[in-house]
């Protein structure tokens, strides 16, 4: 490929017929490349994928050459007016334009650090005469785009035609404009302008056809709609199925139908302020997620792909889907998986009509299956496939590799295993109840815990002493949960991993979150204050008041399959610990809030302890994070589980040492649990008999 210094990729249409990208190849004659360029690039067959700012990497070494007659048929002014004046509308530089006009044609154009500066010393590797020429050209057609109909045409039309208006202005620097000054030079551009309206009609049809396609897709999602309760909304969205649906009509259905213009597209609608945002990042984040549905809760691909995830029904995925999913598991290693959904897609493929499928083929997908079993060690099985598929599908990507693949014999591949995993995967697949690690012990009682004000008595029930966790009943309402949530949905931002200064994005955890302080809102006030109550700690946000006792609360939002693994709550890292210890301390103690209730998956577990919480709306999960000798716990290493129905919502609230110095006193004896100083410490607890 030639690059041509544009990120624009140039396709060329029916007149270069095998061909569709200007490659080496086709540069022989670097006049008859300019000439077709000019005439059948610019005019009907181009297509512009991106349009950005040129990032220049080549240089193929071609000079400018004479025009051939067609070339200077292409001078008529007449034909430029149409389309001169979006250069004067569109902000584009001159440099841009001048390194775009070279590109067209195929001009030696050098590395961006060359691009030129005003004086037009060194345009893209041009000499200073052709600088100044395409100077004056693009000053010609700003001057002239100022007194004609730059509004007229429609941003759609764009590319294409600036694509158009390049070609001809480079034509016009090259011969130097001076059609004027020959007859034959006249004669021979209107005997050629039927070649040039033959190209027009191309581009019109080329334009029919596109917008049947586009006035199709907007007719099927509009009669899609229709059909649908728009109340139901945020129902239907509860099921994986119907949100990676969702999540892909968003970045690539509407991406397909609208081709080039997406861009715009969305200019248009980002002025109405509507969200239309998803990209492909948000396509692999969700097959990824599904992925991660799979494995911790152990689904078969058929039933997921029949929309049955653990007995709740959803709407089924496409052949592509799932073919997608079996690409994503096979360049995650996950070879078995990847089989699975390969297989799902043949026989998918063999039940939809050739049309409904009609990108994808067998072969394909055979190919990609071939590839998977050579990396799981399985040559025989490769060997078959490939032999199946090399007269089908020869030229498939995948046959391809699998061809080369065949005689590199890549290394069988391992499949990935995290030893927590298999804790963490049981745990989250249990039933959506509380599950305990030793509920016959003794101090697993349900207890009325009585709060320093009298009239507060919370329900808790003590889950764990070692370390010691508890869930209490009702600490908010459900007005105050919503009020949480309202307070943050215009101000979700993916949530981060790692300790402050190092945060960072990661899959470990695929949650939106933003933060609530008590200042900003009466509601977190209350449910601070609530919590000191409860737990006996300090939750002190006022800096007059000294270093603060509690961060905001942390309202978090998962999406598909969200879920974050496992970890620890306190800071870790020395750094950090140096930097808040001199404030506030570490995390000695975490309150979660469940703000939702969650229909299946999202639960709180605790891998080494043995523990798994699910939501329940209003209810608060409190551990201490320091055993009452003051080591970090690392029995409390917890994670949530990914989301499979429902919307799951939380806010965390992290209790510091800052304040609580006296409040969470150290143990008596070393072997002491929290119950024992607590005994020792608040009287006021109802005395825990044995049962
Ligand atoms: O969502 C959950 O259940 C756990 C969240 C959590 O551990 C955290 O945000 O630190
Ligand atoms: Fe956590």
């Amino acid at each position: 490929m030639l690059g041509l210094g544009l990120q624009p990729d140039l396709t060329l249409g029916k007149h270069w017929k095998s061909s569709t990208k200007l490659s080496r190849n086709h540069i022989k004659y670097p006049e008859q490349l300019i000439t077709k360029a000019c005439v059948h690039v610019s005019l009907t067959a181009v297509r512009v994928n991106s349009w950005s700012k040129p990032a220049l990497s080549l240089s193929p070494a071609f000079s400018p050459s004479p025009l051939s007659p067609v070339g200077h048929a292409m001078l008529q002014p007449a034909l430029l007016q149409p389309v001169v004046c979006l250069i004067g509308t569109a902000a584009i530089t001159d440099t841009d334009c001048v390194c775009l006009l070279s590109a067209v044609c195929c001009l030696p154009l050098r590395r961006e650090t060359e691009w030129p500066g005003r004086d037009g010393s060194s345009y893209c590797g041009w000499s200073t005469q052709l600088a100044r020429r395409a100077h004056q050209v693009i000053w010609y057609i700003r001057i002239y785009a100022d007194r004609t109909m730059a509004t007229a045409l429609r941003d759609e039309t764009r590319p294409q035609i600036w694509l158009t208006i390049l070609t001809w202005s480079t034509v016009l620097i090259m011969v130097g404009g001076e059609i004027f000054t020959s007859s034959l030079k006249v004669e021979r551009l209107v005997q050629e302008e039927r070649t040039v309206l033959d190209e027009l009609k191309q581009y019109i049809d080329h334009q029919y056809d596109r917008l049947k396609d586009l006035s199709s897709f907007y007719t099927d999602r509009v009669k899609e709609l229709n059909l649908q309760d728009s109340s139901k909304t945020p129902e239907v969205l509860q099921h994986p199925n119907a949100v990676y649906k969702a999540i892909k009509r968003f970045s690539s259905d509407y991406a397909l139908a609208l081709g080039e213009n997406l861009e715009s597209f969305r200019r248009t609608v980002a002025t109405a302020q509507v969200p239309f945002e998803a990209d492909h990042g948000d396509i692999r984040g969700a097959t990824l997620s599904l992925l991660r549905l799979q494995s911790v809760y152990q689904l078969k691909a058929v039933d997921m792909a029949q929309g049955d995830y653990l007995g709740y029904r959803g709407p089924p995925l496409s052949p592509i889907d799932t073919f997608e999913l079996g690409q994503l598991a096979f360049s995650e290693s996950r070879l078995n998986d990847s089989l699975d959904w390969l297989n799902v897609t043949l026989s998918l493929l063999s039940h939809f009509s050739a049309k409904a499928s009609s990108h994808l083929s067998p072969a394909h997908v055979k190919a990609l299956m071939g590839r998977v079993h050579l990396y799981g060690g399985n040559d025989y099985m490769a060997q078959g496939l490939y032999d199946e598929v090399k007269f089908t599908d020869p030229s498939g990507g995948d046959t391809l590799e699998l061809s080369k693949e065949l005689l590199d014999r890549p290394r069988a591949l391992l499949p990935k295993q995290q030893d927590y995993f298999q804790n963490f995967s049981r745990l989250c697949s249990l039933d959506n109840v509380l599950h305990v690690p030793n509920p016959a012990h003794p101090t697993m009682v349900c207890r009325y815990r009585e709060a320093l004000l009298p009239y507060y008595l919370f329900k808790e029930e003590i889950l764990s002493e070692q370390p010691f966790a508890s869930v209490i009943y009702n600490l908010t309402s459900d007005i105050e949960a919503d009020t949480l949530k309202n307070h943050v949905k215009n101000q979700l931002v993916r949530g981060r991993v790692g300790d402050t200064a190092t945060s960072f994005v990661s899959d470990i955890r695929t949650s939106d979150l933003s933060w609530v302080w008590d200042s900003e809102s009466s509601t977190a006030a209350n449910i601070s204050l609530r919590i000191k109550h409860l737990t006996g700690l300090e939750t002190n946000q006022d800096p007059s008041a000294g270093p603060a006792s509690t961060e905001a609360f942390q309202v978090v939002n998962y999406g598909l399959g969200g879920h974050y693994e496992v970890h620890v709550d306190p800071f870790e890292d020395d750094a950090t610990i140096e930097q808040v210890m001199e404030n506030s301390g570490n995390r000695i103690a975490t309150v979660l809030l469940y703000l939702s209730d969650v229909t299946r998956g999202g639960s709180t577990v605790f891998t080494k302890a043995g523990m798994a919480v699910a939501p329940v709306k209003n209810m608060a999960l409190f551990w201490y994070n320091f055993r009452p000798d003051h080591q970090l716990d690392y029995l409390t290493y917890h994670a949530g589980c990914p989301v499979v129905i429902g919307h799951k919502w939380i806010a965390n609230k992290w209790i510091w040492t800052a304040g609580n110095t006296f409040r969470r006193r150290c143990a008596l004896s070393p072997q002491a649990s929290q119950l024992d100083i607590e005994r020792d410490m608040r009287k006021s607890y109802r005395p825990l008999e044995p049962r």
